[in-house]
């Protein structure tokens, strides 16, 4: 494998063990002036989405991306699919294979149809402008929790060594995904959302199927259509087109 430089203009540090990596960021967001990579080898009280706690074996990969966007929140949001495509990349390079991967909507990788990877995008700052973006980034190295931990309908948890064989450290791991992502965010800020949101959709897991979406009490089922021009899922129902910005998806 080729060695692999760190990108310019991100700081790195690497920490024993935190509470949360997205914890710390928010700490560091009082006296960072420019993007920060935290990467944690434990962390004792690690968050989930939608106030989920996140089970983290020791080996596994933590880490934050603090970045200081100040653009609008529907802007910052985009970053969960800059995000997941840059774990792709780094899935793929590092295991040299690319068809057991997939990304599925709004921000997890697949592996194998399981789930390897989750995203945790949390905004501090003013409602209209978004001062600090902590983008959370969790990866089942070595283990993954028991299928019996996640939630009922869940796609099962799934590990990166007993899947592929492939045994990146952490730092090795954060090496690739560091470069990846800033790969991606340069794309973002030239060209804008739609080379994005192509990549994502030719990555997307199943695309063109019926699939549900939660949101609370909510429950939509329809045929996944598309991701539109703001990140949002477009089912296509027997009541018409419905287009939803926030939700758990089921398969
Ligand atoms: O629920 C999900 O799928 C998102 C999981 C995100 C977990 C990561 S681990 C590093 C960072 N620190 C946290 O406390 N959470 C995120």
């Amino acid at each position: 494998m080729s060695a692999i430089s760190w990108p310019e203009g991100y700081a790195r540090l690497i920490l024993d063990e935190v509470d949360s990596t997205n914890a710390e960021a928010a700490r560091q967001a009082r006296t960072s002036s420019g993007p920060i990579w935290i990467m944690a080898h434990r962390q004792t009280a690690a968050r989930g989405r939608r106030g989920r706690a996140w089970r983290v074996p020791e080996g596994n990969f933590s880490a934050t991306l603090l970045l200081m966007p100040s653009e609008p929140p529907e802007l910052v949001a985009l970053r969960s699919f800059v995000a997941a495509l840059a774990l792709f990349d780094t899935c793929v390079r590092l295991t040299g294979r690319v068809e057991p991967f997939a990304l599925k909507w709004p921000n997890d990788v697949l592996l194998n149809g399981g789930k390897l990877a989750g995203i945790l995008l949390e905004t501090l700052g003013n409602v209209a402008r978004v001062d600090h973006l902590a983008i959370g980034i969790g990866v089942n190295l070595i283990a993954a929790p028991d299928a019996s931990e996640v939630e009922d309908g869940a796609v099962r948890p799934v590990a990166l060594l007993p899947e592929t064989g492939a045994d990146p450290t952490p730092e090795t791991f954060l090496d690739h995904l560091a470069a990846d992502f800033a790969r991606h965010e340069t794309s973002l800020k030239t060209y804008g959302f739609a080379p994005i949101r192509e990549a994502w959709l030719s990555r997307a897991a199943r695309l063109g199927e019926v699939i549900t979406a939660r949101t609370g009490s909510t429950e939509t089922r329809g045929t996944f259509e598309t991701v539109d021009a703001r990140g949002n899922l477009v089912l296509k129902t027997p009541e018409g087109r419905v287009s939803i910005a926030a939700a758990d998806v089921f398969f």
